[in-house]
């Protein structure tokens, strides 16, 4: 079990007196599970995980792989972050960078090799081995990069908005993969505004909103949706269609009422005269 526990990482705007970042953050992520990461721009999801991997130091809590402290024992070699695909050289061979990755992961030349093409062979990408990424697809590029991620065989994946810029079926592609690895038992943590994908395949929902989680338990598909449990822990400013609704209703039998009285009483002055 990978977990964090009352993860807080604050910046401290001094100069324009605001603080954000995470405050209390805590997620127990088991083996096979598919955790949602849900929250508004700037809420707070990045923050998180650059915490856990180190590459902002936390101000307070523990993150614990099979509970010893993650930096102990090689733990972080054991969770793979999925980049997102702006981040490397466009120009470069895809199995050099895959090379390079499981280098990097500790996993050795012809061991990585093996595995790149049993994984490109299983994901129908064998004939792109030798290309650079320029050369594929938005979704092939995803997809690939995944692969990659997979040489190094981590027991944890963190996937921050892997599928923004995909097409509708370049993301269901994308999703199956994942659900794949779930199955196999690896944990998987996903941020995505794309709230419709994860309803179908998370098993465990979290909510941040402005830095504080609001919500973390288990997701039953079949009986909850996302969008409701959202919307009722977000803290944004929401709009109230029923009373907007009754509102309307409201002003309209007024401005009924008034133009039946203007009526009426120009009726009664005609009659008069
Ligand atoms: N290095 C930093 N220095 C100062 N403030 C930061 C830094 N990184 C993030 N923040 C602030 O922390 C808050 C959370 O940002 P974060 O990037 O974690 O949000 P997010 O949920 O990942 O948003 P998005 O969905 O847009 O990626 C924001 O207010 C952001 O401006």
């Amino acid at each position: 079990m990978l977990e964090i526990k009352n993860v807080s990482k604050i910046f401290d705007n001094r100069i324009k007196g605001t603080k954000s970042g995470v405050r209390n953050v805590s997620l127990k992520i088991m083996p096979g599970d598919i955790y949602g990461f849900v929250g508004d721009n700037g809420a707070g999801k990045s923050t998180l995980i650059k915490a856990v991997f180190g590459e902002y130091r936390k101000d307070e809590g523990e993150i614990l792989l099979d509970g010893v402290d993650v930096k102990k024992n090689l733990g972080l070699k054991r969770i793979a972050f999925f980049p997102d695909q702006s981040i490397y050289p466009k120009g470069i061979n895809v199995q050099e960078y895959c090379m390079l990755d499981a280098k990097i992961a500790g996993v050795k030349r012809a061991l990585a090799k093996e595995r790149f093409r049993t994984l490109l062979e299983k994901f129908g990408l064998s004939n792109y081995r030798h290309k650079s990424f320029k050369d594929l697809s938005a979704g092939m590029q995803k997809k690939m990069l995944l692969i990659i991620t997979l040489v190094s065989k981590p027991d944890y994946i963190f996937l921050d908005e892997p599928t923004a810029n995909l097409d509708v079926k370049a993301r269901l592609e994308f999703m199956e993969v994942i659900k794949f690895l779930a199955k196999k038992g690896v944990g998987i943590l996903i941020t995505s505004h794309i709230i419709d994908e994860l309803q179908e395949n998370i098993n465990k929902l979290s909510i941040i909103d402005n830095g504080n989680q609001v919500y973390n338990a288990d997701f039953d598909k079949t009986a909850e949706k996302i969008i409701d449990i959202y919307e009722k822990h977000s803290t944004k400013v929401k709009v109230d269609t029923d009373k907007m609704v009754d509102k309307i209703n409201v002003n309209s039998k007024h401005h009924d009422e008034k133009v039946n009285n203007q009526k009426k009483d120009k009726k009664a002055q005609k009659n008069k005269k």
